[in-house]
């Protein structure tokens, strides 16, 4: 764990302000991509090359989306060792498959030269240009989400306009308590710090279970970015947030409705194979030095996600 000072890797464990609570840093790299005749970026097939870990919730969302908007053929993709230990994130034996390169702090180099701060995934690269085209996810799942449609004639859209600022809202409330909430408790170094994570957690999962008794998704009855956003903390959250972050008033299991909704989404085309539940516990385990000095890694739960979930007819029920 580390980050680029002076054009040099430095390990440093994550920052946190003067009462331990975590802080995510922001994300540097954030262009886009269009037909706009003076971007950069072009919607081209085979130009960019997507860096993930599957570990990482923030990566896993991007790959959801390059799944789901049909991107398979138009956009490379490749996957970092699990661990990530005193080097960062390392491409293994498997190597780079653009450059060969060792590390993704090289990449990040190789981006800028004078780039300074954490090296995260994901990585939207373009081979043309040798530059990182956006390192912020939520950024990236909004390219995918229309600039590629042209060429895929995809138009499936999960950020439609006339929702655009419910989203945005739901967004903000599911980042900063479920999303960042999980590592709030994990990386908090003190007890205060964890509990307010904690208990402002709970009380927002205790509102989504509320939500998902009587509606479908977070936005009523479409299906959204929101819900992929949250998607990706949820599946990891018996597994990782309950234990290793401590995240354990309850099991996710123990919450009927989300439970079929994650149930629900886990099982739309696409997306149960863009989750390693073995490589994410391998990751979250024998990567925290802090947290699990022993980097063991828990052997269950047994994830249960392939069960039937009773979303279709409850809802179905209710428009009859
Ligand atoms: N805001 C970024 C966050 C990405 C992020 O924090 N990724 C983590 C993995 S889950 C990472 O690469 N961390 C390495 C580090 O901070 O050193 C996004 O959503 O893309």
């Amino acid at each position: 764990m580390g980050l680029i000072v002076n054009g040099k890797w430095v390990q440093q464990w994550y920052d946190e302000d003067s009462k331990g609570n975590f802080k995510r840093p922001d994300s540097r790299f954030r262009n886009t991509i269009s037909t706009d005749s003076n971007n950069v970026y072009q919607p081209e097939a085979g130009r960019y090359h997507l860096y993930i870990s599957l570990a990482c919730p923030w990566a896993h969302r991007t790959l959801i989306f390059r799944n789901l908007k049909g991107l398979e053929d138009i956009i490379s993709v490749s996957v970092v060792e699990p661990e990530m230990l005193e080097n960062g994130w390392t491409f293994g034996d498997k190597g780079d498959p653009l450059y060969n390169l060792d590390y993704a702090y090289q990449l990040y180099l190789k981006a800028d030269k004078t780039y300074e701060g954490r090296v995260t995934v994901p990585i939207l690269w373009d081979k043309k240009t040798q530059s990182i085209v956006n390192n912020e996810s939520s950024e990236i799942i909004r390219l995918f989400n229309t600039a590629f449609n042209d060429l895929t004639q995809n138009t499936d859209d999960y950020y439609p306009e006339a929702l655009r600022s419910d989203i945005d809202n739901i967004n903000d409330k599911i980042y900063n308590s479920i999303n960042n909430g999980v590592y709030r408790c994990g990386f908090a170094t003190t007890q205060s710090a964890y509990e307010t994570a904690f208990d402002d957690l709970f009380e927002n999962l205790d509102w989504l279970e509320n939500t998902l008794a009587t509606q479908r998704y977070l936005l009523d009855d479409t299906l959204t970015e929101a819900d992929w956003r949250l998607f990706v903390t949820l599946i990891r959250f018996d597994s990782v947030y309950h234990g290793h972050f401590k995240c354990n008033r309850n099991k996710l299991s123990e919450f009927h409705h989300i439970s079929h909704y994650l149930r629900e989404l886990y099982q739309v085309p696409g997306i149960a194979e863009t989750v390693d539940m073995e490589y994410i516990k391998t990751h979250y385990y024998a990567s925290h030095t802090l947290v699990n000095p022993s980097l063991i890694v828990a052997k269950g739960p047994k994830p249960q996600f392939d069960l039937p979930h009773e979303r279709d007819s409850i809802f179905i029920k209710e428009k009859l």
